[in-house]
């Protein structure tokens, strides 16, 4: 359904020097530099799947969505979405891909949303008991009928939010790429939207990608993580694997219910194949390698006076920032040294 393949893209920016006299002379003589936004990535996204797309600020991925989506035109490499060349901006493609982006609003301020619904519907040539079906389906689905027609300016962000997704939607695309929907919102509201776009894809099959900087977001809808860092595609898989790959360390947290000497503590856990990671008692925290986590915990509850013992895997977050960060070499973590000792 997208097919990307050496997708590049490199924006030519002006270099502004600071003073008049330069400022001056760039009149005559510009200077210019490149930003690789996307360098060279290649993906495929089947029919109906929903991805996430993640990456550090300045990462590429807004770049990416909009050359996704044609409003970009690539520096070099294939883009084929739907079986079309997005920046051909054929119409027959404008009815079938949507960019929503959580930062920038395409209702109009001083109407209320259901006017701009009309609108598009106008725009996309949508039949009218087509639209009024679909205006049913998203206002049960969001809960919007105290909200829609009001006007744009009063409502709250969540509930603006909901009708930017209501108008980008109403074509019933199912090529949707959607950029930080979430962002600003609090929890309950994120929690609405993301059952949304797990119905808006279950319902119409759509294929989806999704940018986000909340992991809860990201692992709630999606099975499968673009990570991004400086335009270059640095993870393409399971969100299970992801963690497997970039965090090879489980941590256990362990309750002492007697105090021990820090040597002792330290002797137990190498001995066992762990690090120790902070001791001050009755908290023991220690970090091992995933199928060492087994044999060390044994050895912990027969070796110390362990009153409690849970073993927990990395954050999304933290795995995320290791990804970011391609912290790969597990041999760098074994040689940190413990942060925090004391009885
Ligand atoms: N129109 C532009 N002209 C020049 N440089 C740009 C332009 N748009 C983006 N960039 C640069 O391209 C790089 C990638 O930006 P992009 O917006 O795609 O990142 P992003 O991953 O979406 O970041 P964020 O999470 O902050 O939105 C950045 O270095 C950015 O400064």
């Amino acid at each position: 359904m997208i097919d990307v393949q050496g997708l590049t893209k490199v924006y030519r920016v002006h270099v502004r020097k600071p003073g008049f006299a330069a400022s001056l002379r760039s009149l005559w003589h510009r200077e210019y530099r490149e930003v690789r936004a996307v360098d060279g990535i290649d993906f495929h996204i089947p029919e109906g799947q929903i991805v996430g797309f993640l990456g550090p600020n300045g990462a590429g991925k807004t770049t990416t969505m909009k050359l996704l989506t044609g409003l970009l035109h690539p520096t070099s490499g294939q883009i084929k979405v739907g079986g079309f060349i997005p920046f051909q901006q054929q119409n027959a493609f404008k009815k079938r891909v949507s960019l929503v982006m959580g930062q920038k609003s395409q209702l109009i301020w001083d109407i209320p949303a259901s006017e701009t619904f009309l609108i598009h519907k106008e725009v996309y040539d949508i039949a009218p008991p087509d639209y009024r079906q679909r205006i049913d389906y998203f206002t049960e689905m969001l809960d919007l009928s105290a909200v829609i027609d009001k006007p744009v300016r009063q409502l709250s962000l969540g509930e603006r939010m909901k009708c930017e997704l209501v108008a980008a939607l109403l074509h019933r695309p199912d090529l949707v790429f959607l950029d930080e929907p979430t962002i600003g919102l609090d929890v309950n509201m994120q929690e609405a939207m993301r059952r949304f776009i797990s119905s808006y894809n279950r319902d119409y099959k759509a294929t989806i990608l999704l940018t986000s900087h909340y992991m809860a977001d990201v692992s709630a809808l999606c099975e499968r993580v673009l990570v991004i860092n400086h335009g270059k595609l640095l993870y393409d898989g399971a969100i299970s694997k992801l963690i497997d790959r970039f965090s090879p360390y489980k941590r256990i947290a362990l309750v002492l219910g007697d105090p021990v000497a820090a040597e002792i503590v330290e002797a137990a856990v190498r001995s066992g194949g762990g690090r120790l990671v902070s001791y001050v008692y009755p908290q023991l925290e220690v970090e091992a390698p995933r199928e060492d986590v087994t044999g060390l915990s044994a050895k912990l509850l027969t070796s110390l006076p362990v009153v409690d013992l849970t073993i927990e895997d990395p954050s999304l977050e933290s795995v995320i920032g290791m990804a970011y960060a391609n912290v790969e070499e597990p041999q760098q973590e074994q040689a940190r040294l413990p942060k925090e000792i004391g009885v």
